[in-house]
């Protein structure tokens, strides 16, 4: 596998050949069976705390378009929730479909969104350096927010009507003045569980926290998002039209809610 992506030759199918732990017990996303989630009394309420001056740019990595934080001081944290200590926000990134029938990472009761937006933070009070905690069982915290089909999303066209100056993989752009508490839903209410990235290296340092209310998106935005190419300037063009990762096994793991 030449270089990893969502294609049928380097598409989640193969990861594993490359990162073994594709394969491991606490893999994500995960399909969320409602059912079986368990109320965990000792769950706080989130707390989101971000300063929008700490927005700094948006970028096309090949594999999704995010927005990057800086992330040298606690101005825009995390704390709360299952969380014990304060998480730093480092950016936030979007999983969609190929069709507004399927995007989302995480499932709930089998039922996909359209997409998913992650906001990912890390354990700044614990450790030096995103990477240094992306290799702990502790190191990340990722909030996901669910996008289902419906109205536009005004807050979401300040990243819309921006990706058509980012379209091949590698470029950014200036882009600040942005607090991604615009694009939460008006519950915070969660589920949470143990888990991993989604995209390689997969490294299971991920306290997931999955919003239960979704946000709303429509098929003119999520057009957008598939216009993006996942090919730099010198490769044929591709568009990325579907990264999202499917459902991963529990493995025995627990789901709690607030
Ligand atoms: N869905 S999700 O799990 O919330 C995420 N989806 N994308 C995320 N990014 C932040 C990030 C950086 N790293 C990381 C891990 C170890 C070493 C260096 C960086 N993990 N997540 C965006 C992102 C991912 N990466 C990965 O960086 C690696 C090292 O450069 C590279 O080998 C991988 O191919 C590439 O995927 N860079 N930026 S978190
Ligand atoms: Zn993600």
């Amino acid at each position: 596998m030449l270089h990893w992506g969502y294609d049928e030759h380097n598409g989640p199918a193969h990861w594993k050949e490359v990162f073994p732990v594709a394969n491991g017990d606490r893999q994500s996303p995960i399909d969320i069976k409602t059912e079986e989630t368990k109320y965990d009394p000792s769950l706080r309420p989130l707390n989101p705390s971000y300063d929008p001056a700490s927005a700094k740019i948006i970028l096309n990595n090949g594999h999704s378009t995010s927005v990057e934080f800086d992330d040298t001081v606690n101005k825009s944290v995390l704390t709360g929730g299952p969380l014990s200590g304060t998480y730093r926000l480092r950016q936030i990134h979007f999983h969609w479909g190929s069709n507004d029938e399927a995007g989302s990472e995480h499932t709930v009761d089998g039922m996909k969104y359209a997409a998913e937006l992650h906001v990912v933070h890390w354990n700044a009070e614990k450790y030096s350096s995103f990477v240094e905690a992306a290799c702990q069982s502790d190191g990340l915290a990722v909030m996901a927010v669910f996008l289902k089909i419906g109205e536009c999303n005004p807050q979401l066209n300040k990243i819309t009507d921006r990706l058509d100056t980012i379209r091949i993989k590698g470029k950014k752009a200036l882009f600040t003045n942005f607090d991604p508490s615009c694009l939460l839903p008006k519950s915070l209410d969660y589920w949470t569980y143990f888990g991993s990235l989604t995209v390689p290296p997969l490294l299971e340092s991920v306290i997931w926290i999955v919003l239960r209310e979704p946000i709303s998106v429509c098929s003119e935005q999520l057009a957008k998002f598939r216009s993006l190419l996942s090919t730099a300037e010198d490769e044929v063009a591709c568009c990325l039209l579907r990264n999202f990762r499917p459902p991963q096994p529990l493995r025995g793991r627990e789901v709690r809610r607030n």
